[in-house]
């Protein structure tokens, strides 16, 4: 057990950024929350801060410490530029490798803990895992760790069932998200302070957030002879590197705001907001094309029908985690529409464009059944309890 004067101290959370804006998208959400809702001081140590700016504009990525949100964010330099003071949790996101000087407080504690248990003991230290909807991960979430010099870490995975650690949810988020929905001005408001003109309510809007794929070009030719007007909202980034072929000038001269016309498509650039304004625009869409871990489940709680383009992994594991969640997302969708919903997914993930077109046009963008399989979705998924809720009993317990 924790005991009470342990509870009063901070968390710490390592981010090491592998690749684009997921790892510190997640851990950046889990200590806004930890501190809105938690009354948890928390201090974020990130190694890269120029990406961390990408979705927290505010941030200065030349400092070596800042306040935003009430959290403490400090560069994970190496070696540390700051000294780590233990608190009573530390959770070290997706596996990264602590610094030593951690690594070092933590046995110190530990030792002199272990010699007079009046003195603190080491903080509880977690492994933050990736999410998956795969069965397995039930039997391995809370799993302890011991390590060679006697400390204990725990795998703490984040999932779908009752076993796991839960999903990343916000108290009031459904609350503010119908709230959002129930005017439409609202969304007319955001695409007008994005910059984003031409739009008209009746049109039909799709944001884009995807890696490469020769799928996405091929909706967009299929996009450019629909009957209404559809709108593509895509930031600069990934998803444009697969539509070179039918942009006017390189991705390097295009600005956000600028409009491409292709016939009934028009192609927005896209301002990347912070994350409040990303949840934003996934609820104001017709459908969200996301990607990675974060954008992904936010796409979930937008209650909005989504295709994923999954985080590709050795061996083609990321297919395996993405069959997971179709069939978890499917469970009781009519089988038809579920089977053109995961074959749209599959075809968009393994760059089959034709495939892509097939299954668009069968799902259409209009399918009412699948809209209202979304609205009810992050009421079925969030399980009762989510994730950060569940990780501070886990807490307690341990
Ligand atoms: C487009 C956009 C995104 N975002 C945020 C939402 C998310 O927090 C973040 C994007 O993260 P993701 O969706 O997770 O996708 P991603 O592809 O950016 O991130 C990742 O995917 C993981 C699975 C990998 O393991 C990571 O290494 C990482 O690459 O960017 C904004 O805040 N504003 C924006 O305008």
């Amino acid at each position: 057990m924790v005991n009470d004067s342990a509870n009063l101290l901070h968390w710490d959370i390592f981010c090491a950024v592998v690749d684009n804006y997921g790892d510190i998208g997640v851990t950046w959400r889990l200590a806004k929350q930890l501190s809105n809702e938690k009354q948890i001081n928390v201090c974020l140590w990130v190694d890269d801060l120029h990406s961390f700016s990408h979705i927290l504009p505010q941030l200065d990525p030349l400092l070596t410490t800042q306040v935003h949100h009430g959290i403490t964010i400090n560069l994970w330099s190496n070696p540390l530029a700051i000294e780590y003071q233990p608190g009573s949790v530390l959770i070290e996101a997706f596996a990264c490798e602590l610094p030593d000087e951690v690594k070092h407080a933590l046995l110190t504690l530990y030792v002199q803990h272990k010699a007079d248990p009046k003195l603190q003991q080491p903080p509880v230290w977690i492994n933050l895992e990736y999410l998956s909807a795969e069965s397995w991960v039930a039997g391995c979430h809370g799993l302890p760790s011991m390590q060679a010099n006697g400390l204990k870490k725990h795998f703490y995975f984040p999932g779908f069932s009752d076993s796991t650690g839960g999903l990343l949810c916000e108290r009031e988020l459904f609350q503010r998200r119908d709230e959002w929905q129930n005017n439409p001005l609202n969304r007319m408001a955001l695409f007008s302070q994005l910059g984003l003109s031409g739009i008209n309510p009746q049109d039909k809007v799709i944001s884009v957030f995807s890696y490469e794929s020769t799928a996405l070009l091929a909706l967009c030719r299929l996009w450019q002879q629909s009957e209404q007007v559809i709108h593509a909202l895509i930031p600069k980034g990934r998803s444009l590197n697969s539509l070179t072929c039918i942009l006017p000038k390189p991705i390097d001269e295009l600005n956000s705001g600028d409009q491409i016309r292709l016939g009934n498509l028009i192609i927005h650039i896209l301002p990347m907001t912070d994350q409040e304004g990303y949840d934003k625009l996934l609820w104001s869409c017709d459908f969200n094309i996301v990607r990675g871990e974060d954008s992904f489940l936010r796409a979930q709680w937008a209650a909005k029908p989504f295709i994923w383009h999954i985080y590709v992994q050795e061996e083609d594991y990321h297919l395996i985690k993405l069959d997971a969640f179709m069939q978890v997302y499917c469970n009781n969708l009519p089988p038809e529409l579920a089977n053109s919903w995961q074959a749209l997914n599959l075809a968009f993930n393994q760059e089959q464009g034709e495939q892509a077109i097939k299954h668009w046009q069968q799902l259409n963008l209009v399918n009412l059944p699948l809209l209202q399989h979304a609205k009810q979705w992050p009421v079925d998924a969030i399980n009762d309890v989510d994730l950060a809720s569940r990780l501070v009993q886990f807490v307690k317990n341990s």
